[in-house]
């Protein structure tokens, strides 16, 4: 994603060093070079993953930085993270700004929404880059300065909250469509949802991009990961004692998704054919064939 934020920033006219691990895609050999590369006051924008790996590249600018310099963590760290980040480098004069950023491989062509928190003099700062990221359009419709530090990773937090319970809520349309028999073709209706309806979207759109090129979605597993944000939102609304029960039901379906079989229904089955003789399925060879009574 850093690669194609160079790109976006640099077709602005910035001038732009990128620092990766990977060789092939490198403009120079470390931070330290980076850092020696641009004038001051520099702009240094991290875009690597969450925890560890943004926590130690921020301590190592820390180091080679200097007074009137800017951080700007643009990767997706909770946002608990960023007042730790924001103290280190401001006992070194530097400044910080943390930004959710959205637009996944499609940002550099569509450009990229922006959320950001810190002081209204570092977004000053950051400004002609994050015009050059952010979306054609009115400003508003594709950037936020959201709050103090924090408040752009909390906004992109709720942001992929919000993102889990919409592509659940389109992935359980989908099954109930396919497993309907009067619905002839899935994918035409899928269609024809995308102009005028209320459940029109970008991420509608990308269904029916997915299913024009495998209409049952069937070269695929139903096996779905996640990094972090689901899980923040949801601990998040637990200590705000606010309800999210389709956020935190869409992140329970991915944790679901990845088990082979459940533990917690094979209770329930065997609870159900303790108390009432129902009949239950054997695990083995001839798992789901065969059926007993209790
Ligand atoms: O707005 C975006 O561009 C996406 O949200 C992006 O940030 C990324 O695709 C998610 O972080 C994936 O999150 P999960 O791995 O938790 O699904």
């Amino acid at each position: 994603m850093g690669f194609n934020m160079r790109d976006r920033v640099r077709a602005a006219g910035h001038e732009v060093v990128g620092y990766d691990r990977n060789p092939e895609v490198t403009d120079v050999g470390s931070l330290a070079e980076l850092v020696e590369r641009l004038a001051a006051p520099r702009l240094v924008w991290v875009m690597v993953p969450a925890g560890d790996p943004t926590r130690q590249t921020i301590a190592e600018l820390a180091e080679l930085l200097d007074e009137g310099d800017l951080v700007v963590d643009g990767g997706n760290s909770r946002f608990t993270d960023d007042q730790l980040n924001s103290e280190l480098l401001d006992s070194k004069g530097v400044g910080y700004l943390d930004c959710g950023v959205s637009g996944g491989v499609w940002g550099r062509e569509n450009g990229y929404a922006l959320m950001v928190g810190g002081t209204a003099e570092h977004v000053e700062q950051a400004m002609p880059v994050f015009d050059a990221l952010r979306p054609e359009g009115p400003r508003e419709e594709g950037f936020a300065h959201a709050g103090g530090v924090g408040a752009g990773h909390y906004a992109k937090m709720i942001h992929n909250g919000i993102e889990y319970g919409l592509m659940q809520a389109y992935a359980e349309g989908f099954e109930l469509l396919e497993a309907a028999k009067v619905i002839e073709d899935v994918p035409s209706v899928i269609k024809a949802w995308q102009r005028g309806t209320v459940v029109r979207s970008w991420l509608l759109d990308l269904l029916v991009r997915a299913l024009d090129s495998d209409p049952e979605l069937d070269d695929l597993r139903g096996y779905v990961e996640d990094s972090g944000e689901g899980r923040w939102t949801v601990e998040e609304a637990i200590n705000l004692a606010v309800p999210a029960p389709v956020i935190s039901a869409a992140l329970f379906s991915r944790f679901r998704s990845r088990q082979e079989d459940s533990p917690a229904m094979r209770a329930v089955a065997s609870l159900r054919n303790q108390f009432g003789g129902h009949a239950v399925q054997h695990a083995g060879p001839t798992s789901g064939s065969g059926t007993t009574q209790g």
